[in-house]
């Protein structure tokens, strides 16, 4: 029911609308009771065994009208002066009340898609901004495709019943109550032994509803599982074919959209009852009452036209119940759906602003890590990725991470832009907790290049300029000449209004590395993380990349996890990492003397790393600006 409550509130700005295509729906349900309550007098009057149309005495059929309904108004009042027979009344009753029933059900369902698109709308903006703004743990614990499937499947569900059921069932649950009127005032006692038949109807709905919303629910699920498996081989395409794992994953998909198509089988077993049931009930009753009518013809309590009208009536009466046990089946689907929406609406983030958060106007003094330590923490409990960090970064210098793979080097610099926050310990950016500092105003001081360098797919100028939309054009230039990427940008077909495909396919590796180079460098950010890629470009690439780097790194605060020599070398300190812990601060001189790890590292990966550098130092100077 909270639910329900939640998807009302986001209809709240809709209400005009919706109020609107309530009067309408009552309209439609009033003109369509209408039309059918002119079956009586179409029998018993106009079509009378016996008498030619209009022949009968035009006040005696409005009195009997009126008497019907104890009302004082008759079907004459309602039409103009100069028709006057009985054919002409009812025949124009019957043309007009079905073009107003017309008009009412065209606005109407018109204004209730408004309201339910409109809702939705509102709904999946608000279901995008929640997963845009949560952490980065929480899109390690969801997996894109299930994210997406929330984004669209989820939200369709919820729309196809907030708009198109939502306008029908305005519409049917108003011709329910007016044919019910019409029933009762046709039938008189025979109605009420439609009563018998309303508790089964309700319990066999109400569990029937049960099922499907459960049933729903897996779908959906399954649904977001293929949604996965589609996200990954799609987007590692490459791997895939790499390894060969074509078989592999089609199996895989195979085996997911079997379990879809089982569980979409399970929510039709459920909802595919109702109708037949609702059948089977609403025969019963017309049987009953076949036999019941029959005798109170015969002893002339009621007439064959009212009779049959009643009939008719009752026909029209069930058809809203049959759908009803649809829409509530569409309900049930959209309550379903809604669960895992307002779950990923209502997730708690671990990262939080500041009540009042101190915004830092720039970067001049230090960031200290005091006791820092990490965890990180999943289904199968925490893992302490970082213990007892104490660190203090100067303005100006630059530090260099190393360390074997897994000793908490990347988990470290993500500390900093508080993509988490240290499970212990604290860390201060110019003496202010990162906790009390607004989130974009820390952000604001950090640039990032990241060994994955992340493009979209829009125009080289776009990606360059990306977070600040209205920077000129002559800067987007000057940030990729000092990142080397100028010339290779002009050389393009459209130069800087090129599309580079998803993820900047279309490029080379080392191009891709300096256009976030050079995105950096618009940024100006005056701290800098920086994870240098652990593949080796080609010769050439790497040259251009390193000299693109020193000019992003030129005049800034930053903290790089490096994998060359040269960069270690640049460093003014270089902290060693392992297990979570730092073994040793120092110079690379100092560090060949006291580190055995520095030296292993040093060794294995640094030499390894910057062989290719070396082989053609022409280029750096090249390349220098
Ligand atoms: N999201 C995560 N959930 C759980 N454990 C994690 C997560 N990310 C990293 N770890 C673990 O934390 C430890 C530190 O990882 P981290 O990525 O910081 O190491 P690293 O030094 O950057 O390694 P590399 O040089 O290989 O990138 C590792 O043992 C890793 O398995």
């Amino acid at each position: 029911m909270k639910r329900v409550w939640r998807l009302l509130y986001y209809a709240r700005r809709y209400w005009l609308q919706s109020l609107a295509a309530v009067v309408l729906a009552a309209g439609v349900g009033l003109f369509d009771a209408f039309r059918v309550f002119l079956v009586g007098p179409i029998f018993d009057n106009v079509l009378h065994p016996g008498q030619t149309a209009g022949s009968v005495k035009q006040n005696s059929l409005l009195t009997e009208i009126g008497a019907r309904f104890h009302l004082h108004i008759t079907l004459q009042s309602l039409v103009p002066s100069w028709i006057h027979n009985d054919w002409s009344v009812v025949a124009f009753a019957f043309v007009v009340s079905t073009l107003l029933k017309g008009i009412c059900d065209y606005i109407g369902t018109y204004l209730a898609n408004y309201a339910g698109f409109g809702t939705i709308t509102d709904l999946r903006d608000d279901l995008y901004e929640a997963i845009l703004r949560r952490s980065v743990s929480f899109f390690q614990k969801h997996a894109t495709g299930t994210l997406l499937s929330a984004l669209i499947n989820d939200i369709e569900r919820v729309q196809y019943a907030t708009s198109s059921v939502l306008s029908d069932f305005l519409q049917q649950i108003f011709t329910l109550f007016f044919t019910v009127i019409l029933v009762i005032a046709l039938g008189g006692k025979l109605a009420w032994i439609l009563l018998l038949f309303v508790p089964v109807v309700i319990v066999s709905m109400r569990r029937i509803g049960r099922d499907v919303r459960q049933t729903t629910r897996k779908g959906q699920d399954r649904l977001a599982e293929i949604q996965n498996i589609l996200h990954e081989t799609i987007t590692g395409n490459r791997i895939v074919k790499a390894f060969n794992m074509e078989f592999w994953e089609l199996l895989r998909f195979r085996q997911a959209a079997r379990r879809l198509f089982r569980a979409n089988l399970r929510s039709v077993r459920a909802q595919a009852i109702s109708s037949p049931l609702m059948d089977f009930v609403g025969a019963v009753a017309i049987a009953l009452l076949l036999l019941v009518g029959r005798g109170r013809i015969q002893s002339h309590a009621m007439t064959v036209g009212t009779f049959f009208a009643f009939i008719v009536a009752l026909f029209k009466l069930y058809d809203p119940i049959r759908r009803f046990a649809q829409y509530y089946n569409s309900f049930q689907q959209a309550l379903g759906a809604s669960s895992a929406i307002f779950d990923f609406m209502d997730a708690q983030d671990e990262v939080c602003e500041a009540r009042h958060p101190h915004v830092l106007k720039g970067f001049r003094e230090s960031i200290a890590l005091e006791h820092v330590s990490f965890a990180y923490s999943d289904d199968e409990g925490e893992k302490e990725a970082l213990h007892d960090i104490n660190l203090t970064i100067r303005q100006g210098e630059v530090l260099a991470l190393v360390g074997p793979s897994g000793a908490g080097k990347s988990t470290l610099v993500n500390l900093i832009p508080r993509f988490f926050d240290a499970t212990g310990g604290r860390i201060l950016i110019d003496g202010h907790e990162l906790r009390e500092v607004s989130l974009a105003s820390l952000r604001e001081q950090i640039g990032k290049v990241t060994q994955e360098t992340i493009l979209f797919n829009d125009t080289v100028r776009n990606n360059i300029a990306y977070g600040q939309p209205d920077v000129s054009f002559a800067r987007v230039q000057e940030a990729a000449k000092a990142a080397l990427a100028h010339d290779f940008i002009l050389r393009m077909p459209d130069g800087y209004d090129t599309l580079i495909g998803e993820k900047g396919f279309r490029l080379s590796g080392g191009e891709r590395q300096r256009l976030a180079i050079a995105r950096a460098i618009l940024k100006n950010a005056p701290v800098l993380i920086l994870d240098e890629a652990t593949s080796a470009l080609d010769t050439e690439s790497e040259s251009l990349v390193q000299v693109a780097l020193g000019n992003l790194m030129a005049a800034r605060t930053v903290i790089v996890i490096a994998h060359r020599l040269s960069t270690v070398r640049r460093a003014n300190r270089i902290v060693v990492l392992e297990g979570g812990r730092i073994t040793a601060v120092g110079s690379h001189e100092e560090l060949l003397q006291i580190s055995p790890t520095y030296q292993k590292l040093y060794r294995l990966q640094f030499i390894d790393m910057d062989e290719a550098m070396t082989a053609e130092p022409a280029l750096m100077g090249k390349a220098e600006l």
